[in-house]
């Protein structure tokens, strides 16, 4: 048994749910459907999600439906069911649900905006499933609260609680095609949470792991996980497989092909994933397992991802002050800040964090209290940062990747900001200043994955 994961690309137009259902037909074992919202149909198009965003927006500003944003939403769903020949009146429904959604209570602003968005994902899959059956496949759509997908109360940015999987887990006993959206589950009393953007691949995941599914196969626009981002690097290698460790690695520092809480619960079960093309279905794509057997180098993947800051604080003897770090920390505990990497010498560490969240009135209060607080005898911010990851298993038995790395940025100009080499050994960071990270990226590709290995 196989659970089957749409991104919003793949499901954008009527033309892209024929080439799904010939994807289902084409495999009995794809049993578990799900979908993503109507994504872009061009460069220049909008996603569902971001429309409806704006819809829910502007109805808490001015309190009441903008009908021509709304429109536009109804319109994606109009000309899919259009172009696929669906006879029943399942638009109507859509547009009746959406305008429900609007107007619903607005008091708690994240909760609301969540349910509104939500509904892309939902109404997809409606329309998906009532496609399937009248080109005469078994198939039903799937609720989410009454298969028993229930998270924690954190709109935008949910997780699933253990239990979800036990009660998923009956969903392999039902009969034909099950489409479930993907991108939201509910509270215990019943409120819609949407995990955070992209988090389809979420849903299917866990979908995967609670069925104990042979396979998850993750379908998008584009034959493979390449080994760099295809907009920054020119036609980068197609990697046929990677561990779940490298993936986790490479998604979170920017390879958006799979969100990067997408796979634990899958890896949890021992699912491998595969990643495919929708548009093309037969070329063998991109397989995420436990251990991989082929190798061709310490490096599998270069990925880079914008929007960083560090602090930097330095204190003579630092090293012997007990609990210096957990009081550092508390203090950007105080204003809710997690942070992403810790660098650190014996009188100095940085803690890189989010540049999101950490605006100039909260960067002022922070330095204040780590210079009165912890006595420190330095403190800087840098903002503008963008992070690069190195990633590969075989980094762990190669001497001198770290010099390789260090030597191509600096043959192209690039000033390395810091470095970190993460403890699981299969990745090393670069901090640079953002204008730098193109060139970054192309460096170290040219040097690990043109230039002929040393
Ligand atoms: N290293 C990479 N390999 C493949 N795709 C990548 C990589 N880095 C970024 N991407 C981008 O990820 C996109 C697919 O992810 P996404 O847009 O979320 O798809 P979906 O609509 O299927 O959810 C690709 O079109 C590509 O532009
Ligand atoms: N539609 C949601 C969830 C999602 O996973 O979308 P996509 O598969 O298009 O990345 C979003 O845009 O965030």
């Amino acid at each position: 048994m196989k659970v089957v994961k749409f991104g919003g690309s793949s499901l954008a137009s009527g033309e892209q749910f024929k080439k799904v259902l010939q994807i289902i037909l084409s495999d009995t074992a794809r049993k578990i459907v799900v979908v993503s919202a109507p994504g872009k149909r061009s460069q220049s198009d909008k996603k569902v999600t971001d429309l409806l965003i704006e819809n829910a927006e502007y109805f808490l500003k001015y309190r009441e439906i903008n009908e021509g944003l709304l429109e536009q939403v109804v319109n994606r769903y109009s000309s899919i069911a259009e172009e696929v020949g669906i006879r029943t009146d399942i638009v109507s429904e859509i547009k009746a649900d959406i305008k429900t959604k609007l107007q619903k209570d607005f008091k708690n602003e994240e909760r609301y905006i969540d349910e509104v968005k939500a509904s892309g994902e939902d109404n997809n899959a409606r329309l998906l499933a009532a496609y399937f059956k009248e080109q005469g496949k078994e198939a039903c759509y799937i609720n989410p609260f009454e298969a028993g997908l229930f998270v924690t109360d954190q709109p935008g940015n949910a997780q699933v609680l253990p239990e979800s999987y036990e009660n998923l887990s009956s969903l392999k006993e039902r009969s034909g095609i099950l489409v479930f959206p993907g991108f939201f589950g509910y509270s215990k009393d019943g409120q819609i949470l949407t995990f955070s953007r992209s988090g389809s691949d979420i849903t299917g995941s866990i979908l995967a792991n609670a069925i104990k599914a042979e396979l998850y196969e993750n379908f998008t626009d584009v034959d493979a996980v390449y080994s760099a981002n295809p907009f920054v690097v020119k036609n980068p290698k197609e990697i046929r497989e990677l561990t779940y460790r490298e993936m986790r690695e490479l998604s979170y520092a920017g390879f958006s092909v799979l969100h990067d809480e997408a796979l634990i619960p899958a890896f949890r079960a021992g699912i491998p994933v595969n990643i495919k093309n929708t548009n093309n279905p037969s070329a063998p794509g991109t397989k995420i397992v436990n251990t991989r057997t082929n190798t061709n180098g310490p490096v599998i993947g270069i990925a880079s991802a914008k929007g960083f800051c560090s602090i930097y604080v330095s204190k003579y003897l630092m090293n012997r002050e007990l609990g210096f770090g957990r009081k550092l920390l508390h203090i950007l505990e105080d204003y809710n800040l997690s942070y992403e990497h810790s660098p650190s010498g014996i009188d100095d560490i940085s803690i890189i964090l989010r540049e999101d969240g950490f605006g100039k009135e909260i960067e002022e209060a922070i330095i204040s209290r780590i210079f009165n607080e912890l006595e420190a005898d330095e403190v800087k911010i840098e903002r503008d940062l963008a992070l690069i990851m190195v990633v590969g298993e075989g980094m762990r038995h190669n001497v001198g990747t770290t010099a390789r790395a260090s030597k191509a940025l600096a043959g192209s100009g690039v000033n390395i900001e810091m470095i970190n080499q993460g403890s699981s050994e299969v990745s090393m960071m670069f901090g640079v200043k953002e204008v730098d990270e193109k060139r970054a990226v192309i460096s170290l590709y040219e040097e690990f994955f043109v230039s002929i290995p040393v």
